[in-house]
């Protein structure tokens, strides 16, 4: 049976941050569908239509593993080969209405050291695959471009901070990726994917990257700032969602991953750690650091233990279908507060439950959401919703989801469930855990070894 052990444990490949959700309390307060259209974009409040089951709120959870299967990917790229040194996009549109404000700068930006010797030959100028309408690639970033404020989460490679732009004071993340972790834990390959997969991609709920650049020690990506924190948090602090609830999260996952597949992109690593909330409550999906380019199969293995497709586990070759074994793991644990294979912590004990494909659904779960699940969380390939001819269609075509507009979702045009309380635009980044900051300087010169 599930402990509350689950609650306080964040499914990190390294688990540094505190986390403080011992009593948790659901910030979703209404009750009635999110699915179907409203007429005002501007309402905060969320409802949903109470069905079957969906009213009751046990506090199902449990202890999760915090470990992460090893990657077999090869170290054989060098990352400077791929990093530009200075790279592309100085933040001057965004698509965020970011206000100019006056902020505190932490002590941390006293570590921060100048890094434009770094540049390369060439300028390392990348244009990114989508137009530049959506990225601007006049300039380049070096890290006197903003000021660093404080961490807003941590993994296995370094952390994201929140940073500031000087020149137009908007707020943006900077994910800082230390070159020693990544090669020592032969992620090399992955980051360079990471980069590439994030300049390609563009849809409303994927994170947005506007550039790159690097140090002797250190790769930078900017990103988008999303301020409304992690899906995880939210999750715990509700114990689970209602199913209306869970099913607006779900049919935003199902968009994002239709417009990955569709460019033969795998994403390989969905769970709520990697879901973030914008200031209206919609989803971006933040971390392509599994993301890869695979128009048929691959091998590697790598994802979090609870969220891993048994084809993955068992060694074989796998295809996109893993995405779609995991948005099931995703459902399940947004609608009963614990994913399906966990066993007391143990990554070991997880794969074998996997392998066993033994899900007990708690009778409180929609039947029709049994039925998706059943459909997503099956072993057999030839079964498996997602894999099969009508592909990502017969996901959005499922009873489930049958009150979705998938048009009006996509436009971000229904209101969302949850509406974060941040104040837009200045930083705000009280939705995030707090975690100790970086001690080493940013911005060394020197051999990059
Ligand atoms: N664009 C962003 N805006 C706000 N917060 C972010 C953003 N990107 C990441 N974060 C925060 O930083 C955390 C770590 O980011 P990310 O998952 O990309 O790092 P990682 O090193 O790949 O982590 P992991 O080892 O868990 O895969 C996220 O869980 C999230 O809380």
């Amino acid at each position: 049976m599930p402990t509350l052990g689950f609650l306080k444990k964040k499914r990190t490949k390294d688990s540094t941050g505190s986390r403080d959700l011992d009593s948790p309390t659901s910030p979703i307060k209404d009750s009635h569908s999110p699915i179907t259209p409203t007429t005002s974009k501007t309402s905060s409040n969320f409802t949903f239509n109470q069905t079957k089951g969906t009213d009751s709120h046990a506090a199902a959870s449990q202890s999760t593993a915090a470990s992460t299967a090893p990657s077999k990917t090869p170290d054989s790229m060098n990352p400077s080969g791929s990093f530009p040194q200075q790279a592309y996009a100085t933040p001057q549109s965004s698509p965020e209405p970011y206000q100019q404000t006056s902020h505190n700068v932490p002590s941390i930006q006293n570590m921060i050291h100048h890094a434009t010797e770094n540049k390369s030959a060439n300028g390392g100028v990348q244009q990114p695959a989508q137009p530049a309408a959506v990225r601007t690639t006049k300039g380049k970033y070096t890290l006197t471009d903003f000021t660093i404020q404080r961490t807003l989460g941590t993994g296995s490679f370094g952390r994201v901070h929140l940073v500031q732009s000087k020149h137009n004071q908007r707020f943006y993340a900077i994910k800082v990726l230390k070159k020693a972790q990544v090669v020592k834990m032969k992620q090399v390959e992955h980051t360079n994917d990471e980069r590439r997969m994030l300049q390609q991609v563009k849809h409303p709920f994927l994170i947005t990257l506007w550039g790159t650049f690097q140090d002797s020690k250190n790769l930078y990506m900017v990103m988008d700032f999303v301020e409304g924190g992690e899906l995880f948090s939210l999750l715990r602090k509700s114990q689970r969602f209602p199913n209306p609830v869970a099913k607006f999260y779900a049919a935003e996952v199902t968009l994002a991953l239709d417009y990955l597949h569709a460019q033969n992109i795998i994403y390989r690593d969905l769970k709520p750690e990697n879901l973030l909330l914008d200031r209206h409550g919609h989803l971006k999906i933040t971390d392509f650091g599994f993301a890869k380019e695979v128009p048929d199969i691959t091998w590697t293995l790598c994802g979090t233990p609870d969220y891993l497709a048994p084809e993955v586990v068992a060694s074989k070759g796998y295809n996109k279908s893993v995405d779609w074994w995991s948005l099931g793991i995703l459902i399940f644990e947004m609608l009963c507060g614990f994913t399906p294979f966990w066993d007391g912590g143990s990554p070991m004990k997880i794969y074998e439950n996997i392998l066993k494909g033994r899900v007990k659904y708690p009778p409180y779960i929609h039947h029709d959401a049994q039925d998706l699940l059943q459909k997503l969380i099956t072993s057999d390939l030839t079964k498996r919703l997602g894999n099969l001819h009508g592909g990502s269609k017969d996901v959005m075509n499922h009873p489930w989801f049958a009150e979705v507009t998938w048009e009006r979702l996509q436009k971000k045009d229904i209101d969302a469930p949850y509406v974060p309380p941040v104040r837009a635009g200045v930083g705000d980044a009280s939705q995030f855990d707090k975690y100790p900051e970086e001690t080493e300087a940013y911005g060394q010169t020197g051999d990059d070894t």
